[in-house]
């Protein structure tokens, strides 16, 4: 039974690049089981890279990668993917053709090792996403992007991941559609899934995280609670657009 402490996704050190222009150098993020965590920082300053390197989608050309105690560095992204990680990328990458119920049984598999847990239904999702339930028949090419974007978070969840990476999940968002976005995170925390977010939005983060990383140019600058980050001006003018 993993505790509070438990360290479930780890990088230490990792560096990545696009052709000649390295945008990651030496970056350290922790997840601990149970967590919600938010990667932090301006437009370019190296999120989605990050969490593309964790799952393998870029290469990271040093440093190392660990979940769930297994070393996975280097490993191509789908069978990170079965070991229990899901990746939302920003993106949205679902099947446009495909009604929302179609879409989430294309994400049904069972992931490895979640003893004791029980599979994610449709029933079970559509408590968490009621918005979703409504429009169980409807193709996604009709939906919002809002709405796109929570059936691409709950197709994941079909997968049974133990941990979750999120790009950006607020961007662009209605502000209602991000009320409910959070609500959706924290209902995933509640299931014991620990999620680590990108974000630029400060107080979408404080809404459903207990920590924040700050990256900028591909280094972490501050890591702290997020209640300690709200407070601290010198980091939020540094790095933050609030
Ligand atoms: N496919 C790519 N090819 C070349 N450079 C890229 C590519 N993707 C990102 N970059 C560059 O890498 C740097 C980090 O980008 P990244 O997307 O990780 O930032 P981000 O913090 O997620 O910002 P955003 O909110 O804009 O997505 C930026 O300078 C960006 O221009």
């Amino acid at each position: 039974m993993s505790t509070a402490s438990t360290t479930i996704l780890e990088t230490r050190g990792i560096a990545a690049a696009y052709g000649h222009a390295q945008v990651l150098f030496g970056v350290d993020v922790t997840l601990r089981a149970g967590e919600v965590v938010a990667l932090m920082g301006r437009n370019g300053a190296g999120k989605s890279t990050t969490l593309k390197a964790i799952m393998g989608v870029v290469p990271s050309q040093a440093g190392t990668v660990t979940f769930e105690g297994q070393d996975v560095t280097g490993w191509q992204p789908y069978r990170i993917a079965r070991l229990g990680l899901g990746y939302v990328p920003e993106d949205r990458r679902i099947f446009t053709d495909l009604t929302v119920y179609e879409n989430l049984e294309v994400g049904r598999k069972s992931a490895a090792g979640s003893p004791g847990k029980e599979p994610w239904s449709l029933d079970r999702l559509f408590a968490i996403f009621p918005n979703l339930a409504e429009m169980k028949g409807r193709r996604a090419s009709a939906m919002s992007g809002g709405e796109q974007q929570m059936l691409t978070i709950a197709r994941t969840l079909m997968g049974n991941p133990h941990a979750v990476l999120l790009d950006e999940p607020s961007e662009g968002l209605a502000p209602v559609i991000v009320e409910q976005m959070a609500d959706a995170v924290l209902a995933m925390k509640a299931q014991g899934i620990a999620v680590l977010l990108s974000e630029q939005n400060l107080y979408f983060a404080s809404a459903v995280s207990d920590r924040a990383y700050v990256i900028e140019k591909g280094a972490i600058r501050y890591e702290g609670t997020t209640e300690d980050l709200e407070a601290n001006d010198e980091i939020r003018e540094a790095y933050l657009s609030v």
